[in-house]
């Protein structure tokens, strides 16, 4: 079963594909449509492969209580839940408006489905594939309609045990191949004590036919390169214009000078993973015959000699002798000329 899948058009995830870079604008857009295009647009310039939104219709995401809670925060927008909410949410029209800029200026678009209707919003507004957000995960009827939309999905796992992941792979698996899942702790800004990056590496023996990532509210980037370098093949982070705005998530976004070294990082770290082959590589023939050690005479050696290991000492040796991992082997050989002590002793010496 493939490891990899065309989440977006003309874009694979998974492989040796680059690892998918989503830029999570959320809800860090203070409610202005105004700021959330500088932040598409800012995606798009550091190197983020996509611009990412927090799509809810409140009456199916929240209950009544729920909305009419109060909020007292200084994150707050309103001084219910619900009211606070209503003034983070993008109507139908400005999610067209955000979509059209997303594709004028290159970048790919898309947002979490928060709740049922949320994703149906999206599939009828043709997002190229669906995040489910962390508190969705569980939430099986969801997962399950969502499923049979029949667009790639990105599961985040926040809040959820490995039993349920468990659980989720093997739902989601028979409708929808084409998904992958996020490791993820949902706390803003997390403590690195709770990012648990192993979890990567469980996930990746637990459910090998689907690419694994990590969506991180850490504050920097190293853990997210971190991630990729244990394979990560999509990751998400949160990012802002101004980490000291108004907002749960801005203390663990990412402002454009971070997005940009992270971006710039994960490409790094990608190239620098290389092959798994271990072996004497080109550039390293400089140093091997400046530095590297071989097989040289301790004493004089005449023609005809049978080699003792008493004759032969390792040094770095100018000409570059026989390679010192070999020198037992030459016990018992005979060399063809006289060789002097100190001299490399090289293949063309030895009697075969
Ligand atoms: C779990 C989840 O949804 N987490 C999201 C994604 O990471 C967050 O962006 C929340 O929407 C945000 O922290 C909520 O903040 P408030 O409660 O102030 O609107
Ligand atoms: C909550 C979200 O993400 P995560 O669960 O990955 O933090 C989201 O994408 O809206």
């Amino acid at each position: 079963m493939p490891l990899q899948f065309e989440l977006c058009p003309g874009r694979m995830v998974g492989g040796d594909h680059p690892c998918f870079i989503i830029a999570e604008i959320g809800q860090n857009h203070q409610g202005d449509l105004e700021i959330a295009k500088k932040m598409i647009r800012m995606a798009k310039d550091c190197g983020a492969d996509c611009a990412k939104f927090q799509k809810s219709v409140l009456e199916c995401k929240f209950n009544k209580k729920a909305l009419e809670r109060p909020y007292n925060s200084p994150h707050a927008w309103g001084k219910t839940y619900g009211d606070h909410k209503r003034h983070l949410e993008f109507n139908h029209d400005q999610y067209k408006e955000l979509q059209k800029y997303a594709e004028e200026i290159g970048i790919y678009f898309t947002a979490s489905g928060m709740d049922e209707m949320a994703v149906e919003f999206l599939h009828e507004l043709g997002v190229p594939f669906i995040k489910v957000a962390s508190l969705d995960t569980n939430n099986f009827p969801y997962l399950k309609t969502t499923a049979e939309k029949g667009r790639p999905m990105v599961i985040s796992s926040g809040m959820q045990s490995m039993e349920t992941m468990r659980r989720v792979y093997n739902l989601v698996k028979p409708i929808n191949p084409n998904f992958c899942i996020l490791q993820c702790s949902s706390a803003y800004p997390l403590s690195v004590e709770d990012v648990h990056l192993r979890v990567i590496r469980e996930y990746q023996s637990a459910f090998p036919d689907i690419p694994i990532g990590y969506s991180g509210h850490e504050t920097g980037i190293a853990i997210t390169v971190a991630a990729v370098a244990m394979g990560a093949k999509v990751v998400e982070r949160h990012v802002t214009l101004d980490k000291t705005w108004k907002g749960n998530d801005h203390q663990a976004s990412l402002e454009p000078n971070e997005l940009a070294e992270l971006v710039r990082s994960i490409r790094l770290v990608e190239k620098a993973m290389g092959s798994p082959i271990k072996r004497l590589l080109p550039c390293e023939m400089i140093c091997r015959s400046k530095l590297g050690k071989s097989v040289v005479a301790k004493t004089k050696i005449p023609a005809g000699t049978a080699l003792t290991l008493s004759m032969l000492c390792v040094k770095a040796a100018e000409p570059y002798g026989l390679p010192p991992e070999d020198i037992f082997e030459l016990e018992g050989k005979t060399v063809k000329r006289d060789i002097e002590e100190d001299e490399s002793i090289t293949e063309e010496e030895i009697e075969k």
